[in-house]
């Protein structure tokens, strides 16, 4: 019986240890010749470098050259080069630079992928053109006071031509009328300088306007934006858009500005106040001599504002005013305790007045904005600005005052982009790239560790372009620092990242009166690190919700939440995982010492991110484990390890094939119901499988009569298999039960990953597989042909099918993901256009079915199929143990 011991090393907990699996290990001799897999490896180059979701425009894509060329060329009018790149805020403390950069250009699509769209429908017959090329939104701030530095960060990058890969740059070519939009006062101030210096011209936009402009983007596009952070929690909040307005921005910056926001556009500038970030950092320097803001507000962490404030128990005598709500540790009246003593200055402890001053700022603003709030009867404040800085104590501080004065009637939440507001309004109001458009699947945040080195904060002289971190990137860098020494630089500063984040526990504030707040730590994060909470945003204007969701609004991916708890599981797998995975991926690339301090980077980096989640796992927005075993993708590829599974999955592909023909032939002497279910245990790895002992969710029965009793005669129409590993998993497991379908006459689509992640079969990959499998089997050989995966098989092949009738298509789509687990709310447009005929779909797998979707409903008969490979999600979610199996069959109609 055809087993699937493919293992996933880091969904399975037993690492294969019960899982054996005999009929592969001896496989491949003699069999599965004419280059086998091996030869149908994902062309790795054809792939962005970074960023799962490949994309471009194909609205009105064409071939341009010869149709049987393995890689015709295919033009793209649509592509557009012409976008707009950069954005600026320039503020009295701080300039903001919104900046876009394209993804890695593919000239050419293979076959597979075009057959299979023309047979979707997608290509001509116009499905939307897409105004938006793909690409990643990436923020970073300079102090003002050091301009230039912003100015040889935008010249070391290109930014005001285009980036480094614009054409216009590569020819050397100099447009002289280079536009670019600004706003905040420096957009005035500046102007002069930035034509001197870039020659560029900045095109002015209203401060208001872009805020305005940024925070409705950020709340209508990005899921985990706003939260609430009372007593040390942070909780995000599920923004409704047809319940977002009004609402009160107040944007903190060195000043603040107060705006009660009706729609977009819409707006007022209701109040502002003098008293703001550039108040609480000028006082503090003055008074304490810290060099940065960081220090200051690190100081404050330390801090007891009781020597510098005048409490209401110092006045009362140590009572409370309770007749008037006034508790005895309530500030009566900050600094108030200065002037009764003869002390100086030096006297003070810097953390006290650091935090006198950073509570009195903080309530200040909370109570005018509470206030402005009741005038206008709003109920949510949102706060922007640097200011806030993402600081526990602050948010708490400023949430406190709102709470205590509404009475709890207004909510005061915090925005993740805080002080990218204006500079993100000012990218939107360029009017080629369509930005408005996007909508929230469109979006990607992803978290990569190298921007706040080469980005984030310029230490020193900057570090030259982004690309060199691409050892493969074709720029000359001549004398600019190299890649190696970029890596060296991480490698060394990767552990900073896991400073501890100043986050409290909660204990209650007390009734009556601003008690102190509760969130302190000892060690602010550094500000690197603090770009951690903004992300590079990508744009994937491909990307669709899944049709066949049921209720994509309610619909959540992961099974179970990631608490601390289960962080510290996840913590410790992937941990001790860490070292035979770098192994892995640096033998993938050769081994060399480029590929080894790679591997050491790539280590640093995950590590970092693993322990900043574990101080506070709502870091990045809502986490699941989906997102956590992306990020572990995406980081490998940060650091360009393209495949790290590539040689074993290659092995296991063969091996699996050169078994192939005898399972087929083991299952065709089978009556239809006993190979029904052999297929299906076959798919769940059934050498160690027990059935009816061991399942805990046994639905089989359901599906065979569905399948062979109910509707005899009226097979499925569509069937999207989403296939798992490579190997035994996919060629004896999925391949043969495809076969099955299609031999009933359904079609037949695949649907793998876009790109790799562990040892996940690719999309890349599997035309080949299928091709070798169809070696071996006429059904196969047919479907195969009919849905574009072969075109030569005729050639050279004895054939005794000739004369058979054409076969239902079998297909293979990309679902968009690089990722162990699928979120339907994002997936590739291929995919989105193969689900409107489907009406089966058999996921399997433990990242697809298990981890993720487990739960998730939809619109047709869905069949999930996945053995548990893990002793604590089988105990947590069926009370079972692991090897169980789960057989979930969902019809739609109970029939
Ligand atoms: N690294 C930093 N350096 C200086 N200030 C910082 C830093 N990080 C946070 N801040 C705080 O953020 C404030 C600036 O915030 P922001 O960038 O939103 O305002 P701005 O645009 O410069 O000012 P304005 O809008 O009033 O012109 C500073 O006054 C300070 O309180
Ligand atoms: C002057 C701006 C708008 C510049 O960003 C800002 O610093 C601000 O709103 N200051 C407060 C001014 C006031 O309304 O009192
Ligand atoms: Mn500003």
């Amino acid at each position: 019986m055809a087993a699937n011991n493919n293992s996933d090393p880091i969904l399975d907990e037993g690492g294969g240890g019960g899982v054996k699996h005999e009929a592969v290990g001896e496989a491949g001799e003699g069999k599965g010749g004419g280059g086998g897999a091996a030869a149908t490896q994902a062309p790795a180059a054809m792939l962005p470098r970074s960023g799962s979701r490949p994309q471009l425009d194909l609205s009105g894509a064409a071939i341009h050259g010869n149709l049987e060329d393995r890689n015709p060329t295919i033009l793209l009018p649509n592509q557009s080069d012409d976008i707009s790149h950069l954005a600026l805020d320039i503020g009295g403390s701080l300039i903001k630079l919104v900046y876009f950069s394209r993804h890695a250009e593919h000239s050419s699509e293979d076959k597979r992928k075009l057959s299979t769209k023309r047979r979707l429908g997608m290509l001509n017959g116009g499905r939307r053109s897409y105004p938006v090329l793909g690409g990643r939104l990436h923020f970073v701030k300079f102090e003002t006071g050091k301009l230039n530095e912003c100015l040889d960060f935008i010249s070391s990058k290109q930014l005001h031509r285009g980036g480094v890969d614009s054409p216009s740059w590569r020819s050397g070519a100099q447009p002289d009328n280079i536009v670019i939009k600004a706003t905040g006062g420096g957009a005035f101030k500046y102007a002069d300088l930035f034509k001197e210096r870039l020659g560029v011209s900045l095109e002015k936009e209203d401060e208001m306007d872009c805020l305005v402009a940024g925070a409705n983007f950020l709340l209508k596009s990005i899921r985990h934006e706003a939260f609430t952070h009372m007593d040390g929690q942070k909780e995000y909040v599920q923004i409704d858009q047809n319940d977002l307005f009004p609402f009160l921005l107040v944007n903190v910056g060195s000043g603040v500005s107060i705006i009660k926001v009706d729609g977009h556009g819409k707006f007022q500038r209701v109040s502002g106040t003098n008293v703001g970030g550039g108040t609480y950092w000028g006082l503090g320097r003055l008074m304490t001599k810290c060099k940065s803001f960081d220090e200051l507000l690190e100081l404050s962490q330390r801090g007891d504002n009781s020597t510098i404030d005048m409490l209401v128990g110092d006045i009362y005598g140590g009572l409370d005013y309770s007749k008037i709500g006034l508790s005895a540790s309530t500030i009566a009246s900050s600094f108030g305790k200065t002037i009764s003593d003869d002390k100086e200055l030096s006297d003070y402890r810097p953390e006290d007045i650091s935090l006198s001053l950073l509570r009195m700022i903080s309530y200040n603003i909370g109570q005018i904005s509470y206030l402005n709030a009741l005038r206008y009867g709003l109920k949510r404040i949102f706060f922007g600005g640097f200011f806030i800085r993402g600081h526990a104590y602050t948010m708490d501080t400023i949430s406190f005052a709102v709470n205590f004065w509404s009475k709890g009637e207004a909510k005061a939440m915090f925005l993740r982009h805080e002080g990218f507001l204006g500079a993100l309004g000012a990218f939107m109001s360029y009017e080629k790239h369509g930005l408005d458009d996007l909508r929230i699947h469109h979006l990607v945040e992803r978290f990569p560790m190298g921007a706040p080195y080469v980005g984030g904060k310029i230490h020193g002289p900057p570090l030259g372009d982004l690309n060199e971190k691409a050892s493969t990137s074709t720029l000359d860098h001549g004398n600019l620092n190299g890649f190696i020494s970029w890596m060296e630089k991480f490698v060394q500063k990767g552990t900073q990242i896991t400073a501890p984040v100043p986050v409290g526990f909660p204990v209650t504030t007390g009734m009556g009166g601003f008690e102190r707040p509760t969130a302190k730590g000892d060690i602010l994060r550094s500000d690197a690190s603090a770009a951690l909470n903004v992300g590079v945003l990508h744009l994937v204007p491909t990307l669709d919700v899944f049709p066949l969701l049921e209720d994509p609004k309610m619909y959540e991916p992961n099974t179970i939440d990631l608490d601390l708890n289960e962080y510290k599981y996840w913590f410790k797998i992937l941990s001790d995982h860490l070292p035979d995975l770098v192994d892995k991926a640096v033998a993938s690339e050769g081994g060399t010492d480029d590929a080894k301090r790679r591997g050491d980077a790539f280590a640093h980096a995950f590590s970092a991110h693993l322990a900043r989640l574990m101080e506070e796992p709502a870091a990045y927005g809502k986490f699941g484990l989906a997102n956590l075993l992306e990020l572990r993708e995406e980081c490998l590829r940060e650091f360009q390890f393209v495949d790290a599974y590539v040689s074993i999955k290659q092995r296991e592909n063969e091996a699996s094939l050169a078994v192939l023909p005898d399972l087929l032939m083991e299952l065709d002497s089978m009556n239809e119901e006993a190979r029904l279910l052999a297929l299906i245990e076959g798919v769940l790895a059934a050498n160690i499988f027990d059935w009816g002992s061991r399942a805990c969710i046994d639905d089989f029965d359901m599906f065979k009569k569905r399948m062979l009793a109910d509707k005899k005669g009226q097979p499925y129409k569509r069937a999207l298999l989403f296939v798992d590993n490579s190997g035994a998993d996919v060629v004896l497991g999925m391949i043969p039960l495809a076969r099955e379908l299609l031999r009933n006459g359904t079609e037949v689509v695949l649907v793998a990953n876009s790109l790799p992640a562990l040892n996940d079969v690719t999309a890349n990959e599997l035309p080949g597989i299928v091709a070798e499998a169809a070696k071996h089997c006429g059904i196969l050989r047919k479907a195969a042909e009919a849905g574009g995966l072969i075109f030569d098989a005729m050639a050279g092949i004895q054939d005794d099918l000739k004369d058979e009738p054409v076969s239902v298509p079998l297909m293979v789509v990309e679902n968009g993901c690089g990722s162990p687990c699928i979120d339907f709310r994002q997936v590739s447009s291929e995919l989105a256009a193969a689900a409107k005929d489907a009406d089966l779909l058999i996921l399997e797998g433990m990242g697809r079915s298990l981890h993720t979707n487990l739960n998730a409903r939809f619109k047709c008969d869905t069949l999930k199929l996945a053995m548990v490979k893990n002793q604590r999600l089988a105990e947590k979610l069926f009370n079972g143990n692991i090897y169980d199996c789960i057989c979930k069959f969902e019809p739609v109609h109970l029939t």
